[in-house]
C-alpha cells in the first residue's frame, strides 16, 4: 500500500534519513521506534512531502508519489498527524472537525446543493467525533480540552480527510498515565477500516507492542530492524544500539 524505496534525506555530509525501504499492507499496523534523533519524523516528513528527499521515493499503491506536493498526498489518502498542534483553540470542537472535513471536500458544491451539502459536512464531523469518542464535548472550545482528549480530536482531524493510510507522530504525547488506555483503544479502532494502514512514531513502547503488527527501529537515520515485535525485540543489534540509551 505504501512504500519507500531507499530514502534518503542528506543535509550535507549527514544522512538524516538513509536508504530506508519500508512497506505497509493495506490493514497493517507499523510501529516506528528509535532513539530521540535517529529520523522518525525526518521520515513522516518525506513521506508526506513535507521534505524533498535527496534520494529515493514513496510510493502509494505502486504509484510513485515522491514529486507531489503534501495536500496532492493527503488527497490520495495519506494522513498525518502532528507532534505540535494543528487545533483552533478558540473555535469549538466540533467546528474545528467541520472546517477540516470542508478543507477536505473542497469548495466546488454547487449553491443550490449547498444546504444539503453544509449538512453532509455537520454529519461527517459529527461521524469523526464519534468515532473518537469526543461527541459529548462538541460545543467545548477547543483550547479548554485536557492532553488527552485534544489528541483525539487531532485524530478526528486527520479522520475529516479519509485517510486510507495514517501517519500518527507520537499521539501518546503529554498525555496522561490514566489516559493512555482510552486513546490507544480509539486508535486500535481505527486500523483496518477499510484496510486502513498506519505508521505510528511512539516513545511508549507498551504501546507500540500493544497496537504494532510489526516495529521498525530507526537508528542513525537508518532502519537497524523491521519485523514482529518479538523478533525486534529479541534482536540483538537493537538491542545494542539501545544500550543505555531510551527509546
Ligand atoms: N531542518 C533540519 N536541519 C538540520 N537538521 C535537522 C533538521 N531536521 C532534523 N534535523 C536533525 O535530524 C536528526 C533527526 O531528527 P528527527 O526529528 O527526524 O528525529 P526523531 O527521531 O523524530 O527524534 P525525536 O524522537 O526526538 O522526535 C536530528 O539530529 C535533528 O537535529
Amino acid at each position: 500500500m505504501l512504500a519507500t524505496r531507499g530514502l534518503t534525506w542528506r543535509i550535507g555530509e549527514v544522512a538524516i534519513v538513509d536508504d530506508v525501504h519500508l512497506d505497509l499492507a493495506p490493514g497493517e499496523f507499523l510501529g516506528v521506534i528509535g532513539p530521540n534523533g535517529a529520523g522518525k519524523t525526518s521520515l513522516f516528513n518525506l513521506i508526506t512531502g513535507l521534505r524533498r528527499p535527496t534520494g529515493g521515493t514513496v510510493l502509494l499503491d505502486g504509484r510513485d508519489i515522491g514529486t507531489l506536493p503534501p495536500h496532492r498526498r493527503a488527497r490520495l489518502g495519506l494522513g498525518r498527524t502532528f507532534q505540535a498542534s494543528s487545533v483552533f483553540g478558540s473555535l469549538s470542537v466540533r467546528e474545528n472537525v467541520r472546517l477540516a472535513v470542508q478543507a477536505y471536500r473542497g469548495g466546488s458544491m454547487k449553491l443550490w446543493r449547498r444546504a444539503a451539502a453544509d449538512r453532509e459536512v455537520v454529519a461527517a464531523a459529527d461521524a469523526a467525533l464519534d468515532r473518537v469518542g469526543l461527541a459529548h464535548r462538541d460545543t467545548a472550545l477547543a483550547g479548554t480540552l485536557a492532553h488527552g482528549e485534544k489528541r483525539k480530536l487531532e485524530i478526528a482531524l486527520l479522520l475529516a480527510g479519509e485517510p486510507r493510510v495514517m501517519l500518527l507522530d507520537e499521539p501518546m504525547a503529554g498525555v496522561s498515565v490514566e489516559d493512555v488506555p482510552e486513546l490507544v483503544a480509539v486508535i486500535k479502532s481505527l486500523t483496518g477500516d477499510n484496510g486502513r494502514a498506519v505508521l505510528m512514531v511512539e516513545h511508549h513502547m507498551d504501546v507500540i507492542l500493544e497496537l504494532a503488527d510489526r516495529i521498525a527501529v530507526m537508528h542513525h537515520g537508518a532502519l537497524l530492524a523491521c519485523d514482529t515485535p518479538e523478533t525486534v525485540m529479541a534482536n540483538a543489534t537493537v538491542q545494542e544500539a539501545y544500550l543505555g540509551e531510551a527509546l
